[in-house]
């Protein structure tokens, strides 16, 4: 995938290949195109286009998504922006219902098993009691566990989240984590952009680095959270040490 904003080259060449039933994080640092790889992918990235170098081409499950109609594509994937605000005066329970809309026909209100399937994802995602909150009112957590139901609610085949651990205490990331984890037993394809690396360590089956717009590493959490990979484009001092339960990395980090 190719995309340029003014002149620039935002994604370069980037391919990502995301492994249906599983976990993928999305890594790199601040402004290596981890939110605009998204963006893209969800066919809602309005700054800057495919450059002439090439189309971006997102295929799931040998259609492409770019090629769908959008109420199609919301049925197919589902995407948790960063820090994601609205103005509107809406209630927790309708902003998650905005979920459905996909799913129901064009001139149908909310149907019981609307409710039901909105519901049953407030409370996945930890949020069963904000939902007669008016969102506007929500701290940065509470927003931010409405915006992951909301896409629970969508049913997605694929989910793309952008930092879905963003302003959420430590039980809440393990949370909302797990679910992450649960969806992908469940066949869904997800897709994460994470600064935590540890967080991706613990979690992730599928890791794939972005710098500078362009993929520097792919793999398994073993090939990719190690010191000869991380430190050049970090630039950091990275120490990987064992969990004592889990044999997954746990990762140290100093100042390079
Ligand atoms: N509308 C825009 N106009 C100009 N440059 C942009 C625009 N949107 C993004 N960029 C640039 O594109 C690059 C990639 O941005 P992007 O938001 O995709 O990075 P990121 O990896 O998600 O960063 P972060 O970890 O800080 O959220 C950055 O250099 C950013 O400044």
């Amino acid at each position: 995938m190719f995309w340029e904003i003014g002149s620039r080259a935002i994604l370069d060449d980037v391919g990502v290949l995301a492994p249906a039933g599983a976990v993928t994080g999305l890594l790199g640092p601040n402004g290596s195109g981890k939110s605009t790889l998204l963006r893209v992918l969800a066919g809602v990235q309005q700054a800057g286009r495919a450059s002439s170098s090439g189309t971006p081409t997102t295929t799931f499950d040998g259609a492409d998504l770019a090629a769908l109609p959008r109420r199609e594509r919301a049925r197919v994937l589902a995407l948790v922006e960063q820090d994601a605000t609205t103005d509107l005066p809406l209630s927790v329970l309708d902003a998650v219902l905005l979920g459905r809309i996909p799913h129901r026909s064009l001139l149908a209100g909310d149907s019981d098993a609307d409710r039901a399937a909105a519901h049953a994802a407030l409370d996945a995602a930890g949020a069963k009691e904000l939902a007669d909150r008016e969102v506007g009112t929500l701290s940065g957590g509470e927003r931010q566990r409405v915006h992951m139901a909301r896409a629970l609610a969508q049913q997605p085949r694929l989910l793309l989240l952008d930092e879905p651990t963003n302003h959420l205490d430590i039980a809440a990331q393990l949370h909302a984590m797990r679910v992450l984890r649960d969806l992908a037993a469940d066949g869904v394809t997800v897709v994460a952009a994470l600064h935590d690396l540890n967080l991706a360590a613990s979690t992730c089956d599928h890791l794939v680095l972005l710098d500078h717009g362009r993929v520097v590493a792919a793999g398994t959490v073993g090939e990719v959270l190690v010191p000869d990979v991380l430190e050049p484009v970090y630039g950091v001092r990275v120490d990987v040490l064992r969990h004592p339960r889990t044999g997954r990395p746990v990762l140290s980090f100093e100042r390079g």
